[in-house]
């Protein structure tokens, strides 16, 4: 593929598990067309399903999936993606692009094991992509140019928010947007946990969470205000909410928050170092 290839171009997309899945569905609301979609599997059982719920092709070779592709989309486990590399390495032709989501992994560790010159543009999506609220970063490699990028950014384009990064930030940004929707998804179920305690049933303090989460995300990126501004417009002098925050910094959830995602920076720079090959 040229850096000029207009439209949508035929992909690839090597594992169909939660993120090969999302990504499929995004590309069919992003104006791709089934028949330029394909997805490889492992898994025969995953790949009717897939089959049957998107009308793809699907299959289990990796190789004649990419020798078809004009973009190869990589979303299988780090510890997985050498082996999917050597495999399609051999039927690129030069013009193919790479993307890949798998955490960790550099770019570098992509263009070693790939004909000289392909283009990898390595991505941290993250699962609120499948209601279109996600949020992904891209970077480009060495052969990566902005109409790659750009080719990138359309595929992700119903997914929500796309930025471009230094490929250096991107541990970073696995620990706060990559893992993060399972913090949000913790804060959640804690607090639904504590309706229950408190009274309420699970259906209505599941219910109360959601929508105060939901909101309050909406509320931050609507009004623009800085998170400690509209933390002070909920807690009324002498009121429930400064008593309420008082025990979060009591029990370290502040300290816990940030420990977590320096646990899932280092993490990705594990997995990078331990399957880059
Ligand atoms: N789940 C998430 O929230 C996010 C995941 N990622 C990345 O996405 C990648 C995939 O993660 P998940 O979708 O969560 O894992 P998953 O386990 O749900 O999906 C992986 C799929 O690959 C298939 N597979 C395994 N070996 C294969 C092979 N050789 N060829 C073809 N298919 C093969 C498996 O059967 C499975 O369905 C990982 O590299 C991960 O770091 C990135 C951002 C967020
Ligand atoms: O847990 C993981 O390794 C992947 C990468 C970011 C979110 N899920």
């Amino acid at each position: 593929m040229t850096d000029q290839t207009p439209g949508t171009p035929q992909v690839a997309v090597l594992g169909g598990g939660v993120m090969g899945e999302t990504l499929l569905a995004a590309l069919l609301t992003a104006g791709w067309a089934p028949e330029q979609l394909e997805v490889t599997e492992h898994s025969p059982a995953r790949a009717a399903e897939l089959a049957g719920r998107y009308a793809v092709r699907t299959g289990a070779s990796n190789r004649e999936a990419a020798a078809r592709a004009d973009v190869v989309l990589v979303a299988v486990k780090p510890n997985v993606v050498s082996t999917v590399l050597d495999e399609i390495a051999p039927v690129l032709k030069g013009g193919e692009v790479v993307v890949t989501v798998a955490a960790g992994l550099p770019i570098s560790a992509y263009e070693g094991r790939l004909p000289a010159a392909t283009p990898v543009v390595r991505v941290m999506p993250n699962t609120p992509a499948v209601v279109g609220k996600g949020a992904s970063a891209i970077a480009g490699g060495t052969h990566a140019t902005d109409g790659h990028l750009v080719l990138v950014e359309k595929m992700l384009a119903s997914t929500g928010l796309v930025v471009r990064v230094a490929e250096k930030d991107l541990d970073a940004v696995t620990a706060i947007s990559g893992s993060g929707p399972a913090y949000a998804f913790y804060l959640i179920d804690a607090m639904a946990e504590a309706g229950v305690l408190l009274g309420l049933t699970r259906d209505l303090a599941t219910k109360l969470a959601v929508a105060t989460v939901e909101g309050s995300a909406a509320l931050a990126a609507q009004s623009g205000d800085h998170p400690v501004v509209l933390r002070e417009r909920v807690s009324s002098p002498g009121g429930t909410t400064v008593a309420a925050v008082r025990e979060l910094d009591a029990h370290g959830v502040r300290a816990g928050v940030v420990a977590a995602a320096e646990a899932a920076r280092d993490r990705s720079r594990e997995l990078g170092a331990q399957y880059a090959g």
